[in-house]
């Protein structure tokens, strides 16, 4: 067996914070088995070997029909809860000491199943795990770009008595033909509630649709943005504003959006001064949580301590961390980057 490699032993012992992840795209095939058969739901697979044989995709619509049927088998608080607490389990092997969670209610109140439900299963979760471990989290309700804005203003009305557990709003779903105009008013008024906006911008989408997330949704994150690089100008803009951009590599690769891990812009985006950062997505379809994300990236791109270090400590400048948590976390790093760099010298 060949040693481990001495960047892959410091991003295991880093501290991480994810900042883009789909509580949905966690749902591991057992568990999607699990739940089909404790809820009485066949599944269209006959085991669990054919169902991974279909996370084949050749763009993000292809997931995507995928991803929502598998989301079926979520009927009760405990499945909500089963599939937060078995990602933050993961996330917790993995360093995450953080993590933004996105939630997409409508996904489960179109098939009949209560806000509540949803809110309460994922809530508890996060709650278990900042009460055993200390991890703490934050939870972004998103909207469904594929549906009407009107659509958007009727889960958020759902979502009215649990704005006390919700830490802001995000956009996904299907992006082309879906650009952030269509919802300029819903988040106008996700914006009078006084809570953070994300939206994702940028991941099939053009430029323009990033440009239209920053002005007319005025969110504070780009979730994906990579393709803000073939607009100049606006790299320039998001650098000089320091806009994150919570990109996620190994989700790019498998939708399709670049031919091949070598061939992802993340190396560039860090040279051009943007605050990008490393995340999964959607880590259940495609291969790999935030930890094996960033190993493939540092094979791939062969990125630096310097460049593994950087991503790190952006995601925790990005992430809705109060500044002296951010101040303590960053420390931490300088810590073990500095005991790390001893080894190396030994
Ligand atoms: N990568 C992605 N892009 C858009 N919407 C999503 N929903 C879940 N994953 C997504
Ligand atoms: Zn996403």
């Amino acid at each position: 067996m060949s040693a481990l490699h001495p960047i892959d032993a410091l991003i295991a012992q880093l501290p991480k914070t994810e900042l883009h992840l789909h509580i949905e795209g966690t749902l591991e095939p057992e568990l999607m088995f699990a739940l089909a058969a404790r809820n009485g739901i066949s599944l269209p697979y006959a085991d669990i070997a054919s169902l991974r044989a279909a996370y084949d995709f050749n763009n993000l619509q292809s997931f995507l029909d995928l991803y929502y049927a598998g989301a079926g088998v979520l009927q009760t608080e405990q499945d909500f809860y089963d599939l937060t607490w078995a990602y933050l389990q993961r996330a917790q092997a993995d360093g995450i000491v953080h993590t933004e969670i996105f939630f997409d209610p409508q996904t489960h109140t179109a098939r009949g199943i209560a806000f509540a439900t949803v809110y309460h299963g994922i809530s508890r979760a996060l709650e278990t795990a900042e009460a055993e471990w200390g991890m703490t989290s934050r939870l972004i309700m998103s909207f469904l770009r594929h549906l009407s804005e009107e659509d958007g203003f009727a889960v958020l009305e759902q979502a009215m008595p649990y704005l006390s557990g919700i830490d802001g709003f995000g956009l996904d779903s299907s992006e082309a033909g879906h650009p952030p105009s269509k919802f300029q008013r819903l988040f106008a008024r996700c914006r009078e509630l006084q809570l953070p906006c994300v939206a994702h911008a940028g991941e099939e989408g053009p430029a323009a649709y990033v440009r239209e997330a920053l002005e007319l949704l005025q969110v504070c994150r780009i979730d994906h943005g990579v393709r803000s690089l073939e607009d100049a100008t606006l790299v320039q803009r998001l650098a000089a504003e320091r806009m994150p951009l919570t990109v996620c590599p190994l989700s790019n690769i498998k939708l399709k959006v670049f031919a091949d891990l070598a061939e992802h812009p993340l190396r560039r985006m860090l040279e051009a001064g943007l605050v990008a950062m490393v995340n999964s997505d959607d880590p259940a379809y495609f291969g790999g949580y935030l930890g094996e994300n960033l190993l493939a990236c540092r094979r791939a791109l062969d990125l630096g301590a310097d460049e593994i270090v950087q991503l790190v400590r952006n995601s925790f400048e990005a992430s809705w961390l109060a500044p002296a948590q951010k101040a303590d976390w960053q420390r931490a790093i300088s810590h073990i980057v500095a005991a790390w760099q001893v080894e190396q010298a030994l």
